[in-house]
């Protein structure tokens, strides 16, 4: 069940708002999200885990903006960074820094001394010169660095390659071969604190035996750290868990957390999780306008006026998403013939699109939301051909608030200068 659903009269609610009442004022493409999903959807992994000791650490780069940030605060969420930038975002939301967990290959002198300024939980540490670079800036200001070691299990998530990463040919963590060393190391420089173990092998899992098989090699690391001498205090499992987009059935975040906090057995060793998409990814749409219609004897393309600049995941990964009217009882559907389409964006490239070969009964002048757009969908947009990126929107019961602008031309060109 979500808060996407249709009303016996046709139109498109999220919740009780129709979009249809909300785009009139502000236009398109904008994206919608549903305030009661994203709620349903933490609270969710945060009552899987029980009792056992556990922080729900929100991935920001999902949807970092700061209506959805201040309501995952609310809630009581940690969140996973990583950069200074989704720090600073944090803070200003109202999240709590101690409960931030600091991911990422390439973390600058800056943005290591700005979180630890900032006294965050933990920073997921995957390299040598990482943990050396952590260490410098620990001890300039003279302070512990809390620190995790990102392993790299080698484990194939079975997803798409761009989003795998706990593969030995991806370039995040560090090797499992190599992790007591790296740990031996870790427990010797004298500005770092070990804290923890950390592993996140990919996104859009739609299984639970890859993040089994990873528990089971983590697990092993940490008894052989305990006879090093090296406690462990949180395991930090990362994100990934999948979300339906084309009939996947996933595993619930219930049935997740129940297999993993089973697999510790009597381990009442803190969890830490750090889910983007399986908490944003259905809590949002992308609603757009259909500005044209192009029969040709070969193809149908329904021009519409969202592109591959304000959600590329169909571009960049082939990815599919649902495409629905946001109204299906329209007055005369005569004027609608049920054709397949590809849905296409006003951008010159040929990638540009947003679903392929869509059965769909539509005319000029209507509106359809791509489903499944709250995770990785406006975090990825960009200005590709000097288009304003979109309004976002929160509904939230009855009643619906502008969380983000639609950027305006003059934004395109700030800090821009012509030359003397
Ligand atoms: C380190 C890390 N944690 C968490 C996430 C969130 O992943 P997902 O959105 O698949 O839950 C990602 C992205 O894949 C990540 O790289
Ligand atoms: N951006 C990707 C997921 C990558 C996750 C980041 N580690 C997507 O849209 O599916």
């Amino acid at each position: 069940m979500d808060h996407f659903n249709y009303h016996s009269d046709g139109r498109l609610l999220v919740e009780d708002t129709a979009i249809e009442d909300i785009i009139k004022k502000t236009g398109t493409p904008a994206y919608v999200y549903s305030r009661a999903t994203i709620e349903r959807h933490w609270t969710a992994f945060d009552q899987a885990a029980g009792d056992h000791p556990h922080l729900i650490c929100y991935a920001v780069k999902a949807n970092s903006n700061l209506g959805i940030l201040n309501l995952m605060a609310r809630l009581g969420s940690g969140f996973d960074i990583v950069s200074v930038g989704e720090l600073l975002r944090v803070i200003q939301a109202g999240g709590d820094p101690k409960k931030v967990v600091f991911s990422g290959v390439g973390k600058t002198e800056i943005e290591i001394s700005t979180a630890l300024q900032a006294g965050i939980h933990c920073f997921n540490v995957e390299s040598i010169s990482e943990l050396r670079r952590i260490n410098d800036v620990a001890s300039c200001l003279n302070k512990k660095a809390p620190i995790s070691i990102r392993i790299n299990p080698n484990i194939d998530a079975g997803t798409h390659p761009y989003i795998s990463t706990g593969l030995k040919e991806n370039k995040f963590g560090i090797e499992i071969e190599q992790a007591l060393t790296v740990y031996s190391l870790a427990n010797e420089l004298p500005f770092l604190e070990v804290k923890g173990v950390d592993c996140h092998i990919g996104s859009q899992l739609t299984e639970v035996e890859p993040f089994l098989e990873a528990l089971d090699k983590l697990l092993i690391l940490i008894d052989d750290l305990a006879t090093q001498g090296i406690t462990i205090q949180h395991l930090d499992l990362g994100g990934g868990l999948g979300v339906p987009y084309n009939g996947e059935t996933p595993p619930e975040p219930a049935q997740y957390m129940k297999a993993i906090i089973e697999r510790m057995g009597d381990r009442k060793l803190k969890l830490i999780f750090e889910p983007g998409r399986a908490i944003m990814a259905n809590a949002g749409i992308l609603v757009t306008k259909v500005e044209f219609l192009k029969l040709n004897d070969y193809k149908n393309f329904a021009i519409v006026d969202a592109a591959m600049n304000d959600l590329i995941r169909p571009s960049l990964y082939s990815a599919w998403q649902n495409i629905i009217p946001i109204n299906n009882k329209l007055d005369d559907p005569e004027k609608r013939p049920s054709r397949v389409y590809d849905v296409v964006g006003p951008i010159c490239e040929t990638g540009d699109f947003l679903g392929k070969e869509r059965q769909l009964s539509i005319a000029e002048g209507d509106y359809l939301a791509v489903r499944s757009a709250g995770a990785y969908g406006f975090t990825m947009s960009s200005n590709y051909n000097s288009r304003c990126r979109p309004a976002e929107l929160m509904v939230d019961g009855d009643k619906a608030f502008v969380i983000r602008q639609r950027e305006a031309h003059i934004d395109l060109w700030r800090g821009e200068h012509v030359l003397p």
